[in-house]
């Protein structure tokens, strides 16, 4: 094991928040790292963690002195070769990072969803319908993964084989942003082969017309990014925008079965069911944790961070702040959730949210008209990933309206 030495004057923990058991119940770890102070030095890893509100925050609007460019894991790029060829808009800084993040933010703004509402409510009617025809069902199965499946890829404009690739492709790649532990290894076998497809259905000719896919290549003809950056650009698409939904639904429809008076009020208000998501991901927060590496020597919290030292953002320890939120435990509708960071903050904050918010409201909207309870109806089971909070399996029992 690898010994940092380390800096004096700051708490320092010798926790491990990539272990098996603080992925599978983080709140204890996340409280004691608040309560330690606004940074505490991770001796296992030597890095620097921010657990609060106020100091993720920070950390998050300042591309400037916490960069993105050498990686967003604990892998520092500087010194170390990425897994995989980064990222044009996750792993890198402005100025590069802008062109490929506004042809993204123009394909995947609110407007241009508009096109995909209708069908995606149709969608997720239909979908709700026939898992209905049971009373009892795994929600993680039946809805949180097959309806980001039914309407992503197509939306995208992929083809129609291999997209079972997709899930363990997102999961290896959110894993690959932590240490090298057995989560990371239990993808290994799979990744060369995982990744030539995904990297094929990034080539134009895979693309189908009006698509997501193929408009970062026409955006490519316009010149706002060039041809050799699209492919990459799907890739982004591909990698960030279904692991992250499955596990959003799955969040929200925990959220739910463990409070049915949310749900209630949900039914009363469908109009409810934006405010619900992103309650949902604050207060479960699908993606949990990212780093930025410090440019120049870095003051947070009355602490100097040396020049590329990596720091952890605990954003799910952020979302339930008490500094920040009152009852911070509780998923409340009636609570203003817009300032979370689950979705990050600033110029890299989530370019596909919308994505989301509008998955998550047809699936809400449609299960509001016809679903006037569910409970569990067993014990849920988590899946474990160095990033991700997701559910394996969410046994539920519904009771239709
Ligand atoms: C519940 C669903 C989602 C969550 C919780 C989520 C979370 C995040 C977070 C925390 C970041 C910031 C990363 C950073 O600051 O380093 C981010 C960035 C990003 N997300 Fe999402 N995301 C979700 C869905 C999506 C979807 C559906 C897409 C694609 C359609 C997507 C594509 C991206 C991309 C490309 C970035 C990098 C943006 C940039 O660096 O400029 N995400 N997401
Ligand atoms: C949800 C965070 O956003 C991501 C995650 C993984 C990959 C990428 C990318 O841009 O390739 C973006």
């Amino acid at each position: 094991m690898i010994v940092h030495d380390v800096p004096v004057g700051i708490p320092v923990s010798d926790a491990d928040p990539f272990a098996d058991d603080v992925l599978e119940e983080p709140a204890p770890l996340q409280a004691e790292l608040r309560d330690a102070g606004p940074v505490v030095f991770l001796r296992r890893y030597g890095v620097y963690g921010l657990a609060r509100y106020e100091e993720v925050h920070a950390a998050l609007t300042d591309w400037q002195r916490l960069q993105s460019g050498a990686g967003v894991g604990l892998s520092n790029f500087r010194y170390e070769r990425p897994w995989r060829p980064p990222s044009l808009l996750l792993e890198a800084d402005p100025p590069r990072h802008d062109a490929p993040r506004a042809v993204l933010s123009r394909i995947l703004v609110p407007r241009a969803l508009r096109r995909l509402r209708e069908a995606w409510f149709a969608d997720a009617e239909a979908l709700v319908d026939e898992v209905l025809a049971e009373r009892e069902f795994d929600a993680v199965e039946r809805i949180a993964r097959a309806f980001p499946l039914r309407v992503f890829p197509d939306a995208v404009g992929l083809g129609p084989d291999g997209r079972e690739n997709l899930l363990p492709y997102g999961d290896h790649a959110f894993n690959a942003f932590g240490p090298p532990n057995h989560l990371v290894e239990k993808g290994e076998p799979r990744v060369a082969e995982l990744s030539a497809w995904v990297n094929a259905q990034c080539a134009r000719e895979r693309l189908a017309p009006g698509g997501f896919g193929a408009r970062i290549w026409e955006a490519a003809d316009k010149g706002d990014i060039t041809h050799e950056q699209a492919p990459l650009v799907v890739r982004s698409l591909l990698t960030a925008g279904v692991d992250t939904t499955v596990h959003g639904l799955g969040a929200v429809l925990y959220a739910f079965a463990a409070d049915p008076g949310q749900w209630r009020r949900l039914r009363e208000d469908p109009s409810l069911a934006r405010v619900a998501f992103d309650e949902a991901v604050r207060w479960q927060s699908p993606v949990q944790t990212f780093f930025r590496t410090a440019v120049g020597e870095v003051e947070i919290g009355g602490t100097v961070i040396p020049d590329g030292a990596k720091v952890l953002m605990f954003l799910g320890a952020a979302n339930r702040d008490p500094r920040r939120w009152e009852d911070p435990d509780v998923f409340d509708l009636s609570r203003d959730p817009s300032a979370h960071v689950g979705f990050g903050m600033g110029v890299h904050q989530c370019v596909g949210q919308h994505v989301a918010r509008l998955e998550a409201e047809a699936v809400l909207t449609a299960l509001a008209r016809r679903v006037e309870r569910f409970e569990l109806a067993g014990p849920p089971r988590r899946h474990l990933n160095n990033t991700l909070r997701a559910w394996e399996s969410l046994p539920m029992r519904v009771h239709p309206a």
